[in-house]
This record gives structure tokens, sequence and C-alpha cells, in this order.
């Protein structure tokens, strides 16, 4: 890893990958999969599995992923571990090349499905060191950049690195979400009864999801904890929602910092909570509950993404082993009288779950879909399927 200053920096030889900061220092590796360019914020990942799920998860957006384990790629990509259509991390930084896949369910080489949705990759790099350096400092605005004749005006680079707002204040969701509205079949139709119908052919209750860049587990398993799933757009209004006539409302995880989203998500949640419908949040959906509720979000200093998150449940003091992938978190000390803390992280002591003593809505900060417990937080979506019967 060499990093140095814009104004003395050589491009080392053999370099066609660079990752640039906004004071001007540089990592230098191998680019793979897109050609070109993307500013965003770098964030450093810990899980060792997962590596589709994580670029394809639409929380990501506006974020470059630094990935501590160093064999990222060497699975390929597939057709069943993605949480979106899309990757929508802008890019990724990882230790050893992309190597030639080796799995039986691998469509496609990672590298060559990174080039084609547009998403630039960087190996080569000490990613546990540039892990280190996050946590010492914060996550960084950065530049990736990918050119196979490693051609780099490190100093422009750095420029857009500096010039780049960063995520704070910056409404993402209403990018990533679903522009219409759609039912979701894709977990009911594997689990090979009809649409609507539970195994009895009675009616399953009816979950209206707030779509804020929603990851596709999370309805495939609230259809198996037995709902009936409508997806809504970030934006879509109290009427809307009520107009599919709810048993209850689930709001989605999503990118960008929540008090933006919170501009348009709060006035709609706080009318559903008024008509009594049962609300469950995860991730950006727990901050949107927080916020409809009167608490306060803050921006963390490194965020916390991985896969062995444990989180303390208050009520019995059971440990869940989670995934977590956040970089904003509910400032615990501006919980109103009717928010109880539900959850704790063991890392930080940063909250991880709300419950309204007065409503029937709870949240939480990490995404009990992903499972690496693997099954430790699954009640959560039988819980609120069970409360809407
Ligand atoms: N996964 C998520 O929903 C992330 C929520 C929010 N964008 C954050 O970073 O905290």
């Amino acid at each position: 890893m060499t990093m140095a200053n814009a104004k003395t920096l050589i491009v080392p030889k053999g370099a066609t990958g660079v990752l640039v900061f906004a004071d001007g220092s540089a990592v230098f590796g191998r680019g793979f999969g897109a050609v070109g360019d993307a500013v965003g914020e770098l964030c450093f990942n810990t899980a060792m599995t997962g590596y589709q799920e994580v670029m394809t998860d639409p929380s990501y957006a506006g974020q470059i992923v630094t990935f501590t384990f160093p064999h990222i790629g060497n699975v390929g990509t597939n057709l069943d571990d993605v949480e979106a259509d899309l990757p929508h991390a802008l890019g990724c930084v990882v230790r050893q090349d992309v190597t030639e896949p080796s799995n039986f369910r691998n469509v496609e080489p990672f590298d060559q499905w990174m080039k084609e949705n547009g998403r630039i990759g960087l190996s080569g790099v000490d990613t546990r060191a540039l892990t280190r350096m996050i946590r010492l400092k914060g996550a960084p605005n950065v530049v990736i950049a990918h050119d196979p004749e490693g051609r780099f005006d490190i100093e422009a680079l750095a420029n857009k690195a500096a010039a780049w707002p960063g995520l704070e204040g910056m409404d993402l969701a209403i990018e990533v979400s679903a522009k219409e509205s759609r039912l979701w079949k894709d977990g009911v139709w594997k689990l090979g009864f009809g649409y609507g119908l539970d195994e009895a052919g009675e009616e399953r209750p009816h979950v209206v999801a707030i779509d804020y860049g929603a990851k596709n587990n999370i309805f495939r398993n609230l259809v198996k904890a037995g709902a009936r799933v409508t997806v809504l757009p970030a934006t879509a209004s109290f009427e809307q929602v009520m107009e599919q006539n709810p048993d209850g409302v689930f709001l989605s995880n999503g990118p960008g910092d929540p008090a933006a989203t919170g501009e348009y998500a709060v006035p709609v949640i706080r009318k559903v909570l008024e008509a009594g419908k049962p609300i469950f949040g995860i991730c950006l959906g727990h901050q949107m509950l927080a916020l409809a509720a009167g608490a306060k979000t803050i921006k963390m200093h490194q965020g916390h993404r991985g896969a062995n998150h444990p989180v303390k449940r208050l009520s019995d003091g059971l440990v869940e082993i989670t995934s977590m992938n956040h970089g904003f978190a509910v400032d615990a000390d501006t919980l109103p009288a009717n928010v109880k803390p539900t959850h704790v992280s063991l890392f930080d002591g940063s909250n991880c779950g709300i419950e309204l003593t007065d409503k029937r809505a709870f949240s939480v900060q990490y995404h009990p879909e992903a499972s690496p417990g693997p099954q430790d937080s699954f009640y959560l979506f039988q819980r609120f399927v069970e409360e809407l019967k």
C-alpha cells in the first residue's frame, strides 16, 4: 500500500486502480470491474461471506466498501444471493486479486459482473490497514478510479473527493426506492402456495412495506413468517398506504442520512401510528420510527458493518449474533418517555432496538433477515406477523 501527497505523487508501475482521499493522499492497486471513477464514502465491512449480498444491498448507495476478509469474488456471482437487481455500492476495495470463480452456483465471474453493472473494484490493497485508518479517523470521502493504462490525475481526483458533500444531510432513499407499488411474489412462489393465501387457503395478513431501499430478503422473511406483502415507494403518502388496506406497515432499510429521508417519511409514519396500524422497522426503518416518535439520529464515527455484531435483548439478556450495515444511529439519550429501548450493541452500547409503549410499533437497527446467527432474530418477523392476525 502506497500513500503519498497528490503533488509529489508518482503512479507506481503496474498500478491500474487507485483510491484518492480529499487531502490528496492515495492508495494504489489493481483496478477491476468498470473503468472510470466514482466518489462516495469509504466504509469497511468485516463479514467473511456474502459479498454479493453486500454489493447489492441498496443501503450501500453512495458508499465504497472495503472488505477486511481477503478473498472476495472467489465464488463468483449467482442469481440467488442478491438483495436487489443491481449492485448499489459504488465499488469495492479488496486484498487479493479476484480469481476464477469456483462454485457450482456461479453464473458470472465477480469482476465481469462488476463491470457489466458499472461498479469499480480495486485489489491488492492492505484492507485491514485501511480499516484501522477508518477506525482511527472515521469514514472518509474518497474517489475510486480504474484505468487499465494507469493514467490518473490524482490532484483532480482529490478535488473531486473534497468537493463531494458527504452522506450527512443526503437523502438517497428516493433514488433507490421502488418507483411504483407492486405485489411481492418471489418468496410465496418459492414456498409453493398461492399468493395471498396460506397453506390452509386462508387470507394472509397484509403487510404494506414502504421501500426506502429494501433488501429482498426482508420480504422473503415476512412471507416466510406468514404475511403477504405489497411494496410502496419511499414517497408514498398516508392515503396511498391506507388505500392498500394494510394490517400492518413495514419500514425498510435504506441508504443515506435518516434525518434527510425523515423530512418526508416522518409525517406519513406519524399518521400511520395515529391510525393505530402496527409498525415494524429495520435499520433505516428503525431510524424512521425513532424520528417519528420524536428521537434524534446521529452520524457514527465509523459505523457498524459486518456479520458478527452481538446485540443484547434487554427484556431477558439474550444475545443475538446479528448482521449490521449502518453509519447513523438513534441517539438513545433523545428517546422520549413513551419509547422503550429494547436492544443494545455489545460492541459500543449504541441503541439497536425500540418499542413504543403506547402504540403497537417496534424496530431494530440490525438486519434480522440476514441470519448470521443464523436464526437468532427471525422471531421479530414472527412477532410482527402474529400481531397482525
Ligand atoms: N442499512 C440501513 O438501512 C442503513 C441506514 C442508514 N443509511 C445508515 O447508514 O445508518
